[in-house]
């Protein structure tokens, strides 16, 4: 099975050669956990492996997330100028400026079907090879019992066009699960991050809980956040007393 490398540093270790292709993986986490950052890191990469990518923005105004990006120097402009770059607008709703600036602009969210044609378009415009939804909690968040339904309609649509896709999603402190047990079963793999409290310091780390298609890491390894983005140490481990370095590696 081919695999797409996420390109994140320590990461595709972890993952025993990277994301299985076609793989839907939800990105499971607390606030400040950094989701986004690592959903970004992973298209940027993509981008510099000559793989198109499409970020879909639904906590964020475009203008923002750009910014964001360029702050770890994933300057994601000229690639949308190139055609191999899209962000989808599901934040806005055409209101403002956007309607002047954006390409892709989803005008109703309560619309799933307007938002997956607005997706469809771009993929097919750029030839989409990663795709990233941030967040899809966003999308079912009134509508508990329409989170099962959404995955898979999304899902659909993005394996069907042969995308590897990463689905944010936002869960409170402290809880335990991973966004839902709909969205749980439905997607193709689980990477939670977390942000936990030791002895007075917050420590990041990251476990990988399922990936269909592969083998990994069973442990909970330590990241930082950094100004070049994330990166993970797959030679250590996150224990309840702090941080231990693995011997002979994971
Ligand atoms: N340049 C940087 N260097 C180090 N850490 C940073 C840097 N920029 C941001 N961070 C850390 O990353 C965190 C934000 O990460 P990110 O936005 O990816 O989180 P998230 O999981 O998407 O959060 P939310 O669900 O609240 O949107 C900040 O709280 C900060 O701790």
């Amino acid at each position: 099975m081919k695999k797409v490398k996420t390109g994140i540093p320590g990461l595709d270790e972890i993952l025993h050669g990277g994301i299985p292709e076609r793989n839907v993986v939800l990105l499971s986490g607390g606030p400040g956990t950094g989701k986004t950052i690592f959903s970004q890191q992973f298209l940027w990469n993509g981008l510099q492996a000559g793989e198109p990518g499409i970020y879909v923005a639904l906590e964020e105004h475009p203008v923002q997330v750009r910014q964001n990006m360029e702050q770890f120097g994933w300057d994601v402009k000229p690639f949308e100028e190139k055609g191999i770059f899209a962000l989808v607008d599901a934040f806005t709703a055409g209101v403002g400026k956007s309607k002047e600036y954006e390409k892709y602009i989803v005008q109703d969210l309560t619309d799933v079907r307007e938002f997956i044609d607005v997706l469809r378009q771009a993929i097919s415009d750029i030839g989409a090879k990663r795709v990233v939804v941030d967040s899809v909690t966003t999308l079912y968040i009134n509508k508990p019992a329409m989170a099962r339904s959404t995955i898979l309609q999304l899902k659909r649509v993005l394996a069907g066009t042969g995308c590897t896709s990463i689905f944010v999603s936002q869960i409170s402190v402290g809880e335990t699960g991973f966004g839902g047990p709909g969205v749980e079963h439905g997607v193709d793999g689980i990477i939670r991050l977390d942000l936990d409290e030791i002895d007075g310091e917050l420590y990041r780390s990251l476990i990988v809980w399922k990936m269909r298609g592969t083998s990994h890491s069973m442990r909970r390894h330590p990241f930082d956040i950094t100004s070049n983005g994330i990166f993970v140490h797959s030679d250590k481990i996150l224990k309840n007393t702090g941080v231990e370095k693995l011997q002979g590696g994971e």
